[in-house]
C-alpha cells in the first residue's frame, strides 16, 4: 500500500492488505523506519526575544481572564460583547450556519446512501464531558455502547490530543483505531490472522497493532520538556503537567488566576531553550507563533485566547502534522483515500480539530461535525451542542446503518 499525502509529506509503503472495507489493512510499522521529508517541518522565523514584562501584559491577562468561569461573556469574533440573556438566542442564530446533526440526520444520511462511511472522533469535550481533572474524564457505559454499536459496521477512529494509550484505555474498545498526541502516533488493530510478525508492542498489555509515530524523534526532548514542566510548575497549587508522548500538556484550569502568568512565564521560558517545539494554537495565530524559542507577544495572547475554552497550553514538535493529516493517514491505511464513495465524518469540539474539519471541507468530501454549546467559528458543517448530543447521534448513525447502507 503506498500512502501519499498532498504536501510533499512522507511516502510510506507497505504491503496491500484486503478486507471487507480494507478495514485492516496494515498500518506502516514504526520498526520499519518511517523517513520523513524536510517538507514535514514548519518553517521558523526569526523574532526578536519578548521581554519577561511582554508576557506579564495587561493585555495578555485580559485574554486570560476572559477565559475564566468568573469573568466569562460570550464574545464573537467582533469583539461585541453578549450579555447571558442573548445566549440562547445567539446560539439559535450561529445554528443557522452550523445546524445540528440531529434534526438535519436524514439529510446526512441521505447524502450517504449507497456511500461508505469512516467515523472520526475527537475525545475530551466529545465522548466525554470536560471535567477539572484530566484523569477523570471517563467516557459514559452508554457513550461506550454506542460507539461499540457504530463501530460494528463503520470503520471508525478516535483521534486525541492524549496519549494514544490513555485514550485507548478510557474508551476500552479494540475494535477502533486510535491516534494519540494529536494524530502523531497512530495505531490501527492487528488482524485476526495476523501472524504478528511486523506488530509492535504498544505499551498496554495486550495491545498490538502497526504504529505509525511521526514524531518518534521528538520523544527525549519531549520527555525533558515534560520533567522541567513538572518541576517548575510543582509549587502553584492546581497546575497540572500531562505527558502525552509526543506533546504535553499544561493544565491552568484549576490554577488561581493570579498565577495564570506565572504558569505562562515558566512555559514560554522552557521553551526558549526549545526551538523544535511550539504552543499549540488555534487557527488565528498560525504562522505567528513560536520562533526560534521565543513567542512574540501577539502570538502568545491569541494563544490563550485559543485555548480560552480548555484552559491548557499544548506544547509539541514543529511539525506539520495535526488531526487533519491523522485523518488523511488513516483514510489512505484503510484504502478509502481516492474513493468518491466514502463519505468521511468527524466529530470533536476543539481548535485542533478544525486541521480534520478543513482538510474535509476543502477536499469536498464528508463533513465536519464541531461540538459546542456556544457559537464559535468553524469549519466544520454541523453542530451538536455536548457528548449526550453526539452519543443520540452515534445511536442514529448505529441504528439506522442497514437502512442508508
Ligand atoms: O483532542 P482531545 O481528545 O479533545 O484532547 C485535548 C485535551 O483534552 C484534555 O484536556 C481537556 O479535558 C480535560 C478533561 O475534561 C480538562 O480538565 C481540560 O481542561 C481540557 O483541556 C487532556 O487532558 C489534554 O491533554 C488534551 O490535550
Amino acid at each position: 500500500m503506498h500512502l501519499k499525502s498532498n504536501q510533499g509529506d512522507p511516502v510510506l509503503a507497505d504491503p496491500m492488505n484486503n478486507s471487507r472495507l480494507g478495514l485492516y489493512d496494515a498500518l506502516l510499522p514504526y520498526s520499519s523506519g518511517a523517513v520523513l521529508s524536510p517538507g514535514l517541518f514548519l518553517t521558523v522565523t526569526w523574532k526578536k526575544p519578548s521581554a519577561h514584562s511582554e508576557v506579564l501584559s495587561t493585555s495578555w491577562l485580559d485574554a486570560m481572564q476572559s477565559s475564566s468561569p468568573t469573568h466569562r461573556k460570550l464574545t464573537f469574533d467582533s469583539g461585541i460583547d453578549i450579555s447571558s440573556n442573548d445566549v440562547a438566542v445567539a446560539y439559535g442564530n450561529w445554528m443557522l450556519k452550523y445546524p445540528s446533526a440531529l434534526t438535519s440526520f436524514d439529510h446526512i444520511i441521505n447524502n450517504a446512501k449507497g456511500k461508505r462511511i469512516a467515523l472520526f472522533l475527537d475525545y475530551d469535550g466529545t465522548l466525554s464531558p470536560i471535567v477539572d481533572n484530566p484523569d477523570h474524564a471517563f467516557m459514559s457505559d452508554a457513550m461506550r455502547a454506542a460507539v461499540k454499536n457504530v463501530a460494528k459496521d463503520i470503520p471508525t477512529a478516535i483521534i486525541s490530543g492524549r496519549s494514544r494509550v490513555k485514550v485507548h484505555e478510557f474508551v476500552g474498545l479494540r475494535e477502533l483505531y486510535y491516534a494519540g498526541s494529536h494524530g502523531m502516533d497512530i495505531m490501527g488493530p492487528a488482524r485476526p490472522a495476523d501472524n504478528h510478525t511486523d506488530a509492535i508492542i504498544s505499551g498496554k498489555e495486550g495491545e498490538e497493532g502497526n504504529l505509525f509515530q511521526p514524531a518518534s524523534e521528538f520523544l527525549p526532548m519531549i520527555n525533558q520538556v515534560f520533567t522541567s514542566l513538572v518541576e517548575i510548575t510543582k509549587d502553584i497549587k492546581g497546575a497540572k503537567v500531562e505527558n502525552n508522548k509526543f506533546c504535553v500538556s499544561v493544565h491552568y484550569r484549576n490554577v488561581d488566576e493570579k498565577s495564570w502568568p506565572t504558569i505562562a512565564q515558566y512555559v514560554h521560558d522552557i521553551l526558549k531553550q526549545y526551538p523544535r517545539l511550539r504552543l499549540t494554537h488555534g487557527r488565528k495565530v498560525q504562522n505567528l507563533g513560536f520562533s526560534c524559542g521565543i513567542y512574540v507577544l501577539l502570538s502568545f495572547e491569541l494563544m490563550v485566547k485559543a485555548h480560552g475554552d480548555d484552559q491548557v497550553l499544548e506544547v509539541r514538535p514543529v511539525l506539520k502534522w495535526d488531526k487533519g493529516k491523522a485523518v488523511e493517514f488513516l483514510l489512505e491505511s484503510l484504502g478509502l483515500g481516492d474513493c468518491d464513495d466514502v463519505v468521511p465524518i468527524y466529530v470533536g469540539d476543539d481548535r485542533t480539530d478544525e486541521d480534520a474539519f478543513k482538510l474535509l471541507r476543502e477536499g469536498g468530501r464528508g463533513f465536519g461535525i464541531l461540538v459546542s454549546s456556544a457559537p464559535k467559528e468553524s469549519s466544520a458543517f454541523y453542530s451538536l451542542r455536548d457528548p449526550s448530543e453526539v452519543m443520540e447521534f452515534l445511536k442514529l448513525l448505529g441504528d439506522d446503518h442497514n437502512k442508508w447502507r
